[in-house]
């Protein structure tokens, strides 16, 4: 597909933007204001000049060229896919989703969530063309990560899954799996559980954060700890998962721990704001 559109330009909408710009797509991202767009094309930048730094990419100005960042959802009207990237908040996704109903002109165009979590149904149903709506779930960081979970609703057509997986694995070169539309899919609903655990844990004075993720690290072989790897996955984001999860299956596992809510209170959201469970440098 030569015409993208991502709506939000954060952790996930840039570097969805820039796989499917490398892949040779022309992509318009549309941000909530213009400072967000300054830093998304900021982020974007970084991390095209790092890809050329370390040699995994020829000319990074000639991806940057194919990508436009702006505040006008009214630019995605030419598009063929959108792939939605907006905060995990299920109102905010309808909302958008009705918005780009109206606007993307071409009946074909596909629309796409990359939500980690919340039904793809609830988004598809406030649409003109439920049969066009599906989840394209991308993994962070999303230039490294090879997984793409495609997540059909009952009423995506399957010729929209095709298409979909056609472009992910054919242009993107990632990896598809396919998943039935229940909260989390595949991976979150295991995952995340995994990192409430590893909360749980921590809150109640068990180890330090320290030898939690050291623990799975060198006694797991995984390539960060859970402690870690909330705060790349952004503890607004981990919190409003399991949300997700708890509401659609009530069980325990999923209920977000009193220390996961007290952060997002306190705004400690992880890497992206430079503090979390651990300190960084910004
Ligand atoms: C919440 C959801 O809905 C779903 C999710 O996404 S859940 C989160 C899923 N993600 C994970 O589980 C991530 C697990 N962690 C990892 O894979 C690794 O720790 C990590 C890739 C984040 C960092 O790896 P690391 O070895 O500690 O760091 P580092 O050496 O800097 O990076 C390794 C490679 O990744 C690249 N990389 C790291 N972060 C990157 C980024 N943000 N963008 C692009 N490339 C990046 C580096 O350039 C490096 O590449 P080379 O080896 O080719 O030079
Ligand atoms: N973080 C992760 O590891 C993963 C996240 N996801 C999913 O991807 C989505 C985005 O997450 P992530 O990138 O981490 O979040 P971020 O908070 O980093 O980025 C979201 C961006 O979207 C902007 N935004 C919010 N509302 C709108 C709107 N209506 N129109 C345009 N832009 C808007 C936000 O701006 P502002 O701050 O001004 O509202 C912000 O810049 C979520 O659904 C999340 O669940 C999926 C896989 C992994």
């Amino acid at each position: 597909m030569e015409r993208i559109g991502v709506v939000g330009g954060g952790l996930m909408g840039a570097g969805i933007a820039e796989v499917c710009a490398r892949a040779g797509s022309a992509v318009v991202v549309v941000e909530s204001e213009q400072t967000r767009a300054d830093d998304s094309r900021a982020r974007l930048e970084k991390s095209l000049r790092r890809a050329q730094e370390r040699g995994k990419l020829d000319d990074a100005e000639a991806v940057l060229q194919r990508i436009t960042v702006t505040t006008e959802l009214e630019d995605l009207a030419d598009r063929q896919l959108v792939v939605e990237a907006i905060v995990e908040d299920e109102s905010a996704k309808v909302d958008l989703f009705k918005r780009l109903d109206q606007i993307v002109t071409d009946q074909d165009a596909i629309l796409a969530s990359n939500t980690s979590s919340i039904p793809i149904m609830k988004l598809a149903t406030v649409t003109s063309r439920p049969s066009h709506v599906l989840g394209i779930h991308f993994f962070n960081p999303v230039p490294v990560l090879k997984l793409v979970e495609l997540v059909p609703s009952l009423m995506t057509a399957d010729e929209t899954t095709e298409r979909s997986r056609e472009y992910v694995e054919g242009s993107l070169g990632k990896n598809a799996i396919t998943c039935q539309d229940r909260a989390g899919f595949v991976v979150n609903a295991l995952l995340i559980p995994f990192v409430l655990s590893a909360i749980r844990m921590y809150e109640s004075g068990f180890a330090t954060a320290e030898d939690i993720d050291q623990g799975l690290v060198l006694g797991a072989a995984h390539p960060q700890g859970p402690l870690a790897l909330a705060d790349l996955i952004g503890l607004d984001t981990t919190m409003s998962v399991a949300q997700s999860l708890y509401e659609e299956f009530k069980e325990p596992l999923y209920a977000p721990p009193p220390l996961l809510a007290r952060m997002v209170d306190a705004g400690l959201l992880g890497r992206k704001v430079g503090r979390g469970f651990y300190t960084y440098d910004r």
